[in-house]
């Protein structure tokens, strides 16, 4: 695992405990990123959310993330703003956020993209979906992992995030493929056993992270 590798990134989606809950969650397992990534709520209620999390993150090492909106991550303060294909552009973004928002994250969803991405250096680059996923309304086509192998290699120094239909049944196939950073959405957010799931996905994680290091000694 490179200095830049996080490991799980939460992303939190109709979830099924408070906002503060999950944040605290997030916060005691050393989470680096939290994303609020809610489609149906409105903007009103997008910053109420984010001040409820914040309250809990602010001056740890949990950084929140807006989904979507720079103006929303400038008017909340957020430390980092995650933007898709169909966002508005990292460039413009940047101007809205007038440095208050420290961090980017980028979607990609093929290697044209993930060769794009690397160009504007964010901090990570999401790819995906990886498996077929319900989760996002219009979803890219199912990348698998042979081509996340490869999205990895091309970002380099960048830390890729895989996402997508990842779950407890395929974490290792993930991870298999190279993958140090991941999302599961669903499986995190479906269950009131979040502080559980999050606990024993992290440990499966590093698990694996220190049987290829035993490996390579
Ligand atoms: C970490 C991370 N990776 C990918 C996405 C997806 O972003 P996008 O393609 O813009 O789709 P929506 O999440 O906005 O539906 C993400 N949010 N986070
Ligand atoms: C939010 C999101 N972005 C994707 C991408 O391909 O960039 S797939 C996805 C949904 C991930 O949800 P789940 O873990 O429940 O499948
Ligand atoms: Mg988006």
């Amino acid at each position: 695992m490179s200095k830049r590798d996080f490991g799980l990134y939460l992303i939190i989606t109709n979830p099924s405990v408070s906002y503060a809950k999950i944040a605290r969650v997030a916060v005691d397992n050393n989470i680096r990123y939290l994303q609020l990534r809610e489609k149906e709520l409105s903007d009103r209620e997008i910053l109420l959310a984010a001040d409820e999390i914040m309250a809990v993150t602010d001056g740890t090492d949990t950084r929140f993330v807006m989904n979507d909106r720079a103006d929303l991550a400038f008017l909340c303060g957020a430390d980092c703003l995650h933007l898709g294909q169909d966002d508005i552009g990292l460039l413009d973004a940047k101007k809205i956020c007038g440095g208050k928002v420290g961090e980017f994250g980028l979607s990609t969803h093929n290697l044209a993209q993930v060769e794009d991405a690397v160009r504007l250096n964010p901090d990570y680059i999401g790819f995906g979906p990886i498996f077929k996923t319900p989760t996002k309304k219009k979803p890219d086509p199912v990348t698998g992992t042979v081509l996340l192998q490869e999205a990895i290699e091309m970002a380099g120094d960048i830390p890729v995030v895989a996402i997508g239909g990842i779950n407890a049944e395929n974490l290792r196939d993930v991870l298999r493929a190279g993958a140090k950073n991941l999302c599961m959405v669903r499986y995190m957010m479906d269950s009131t056993y979040l502080e559980e799931r999050v606990a024993e996905t992290t440990e499966r994680m590093n698990g694996y992270f220190l049987f290829c290091e035993g490996a390579q000694k």
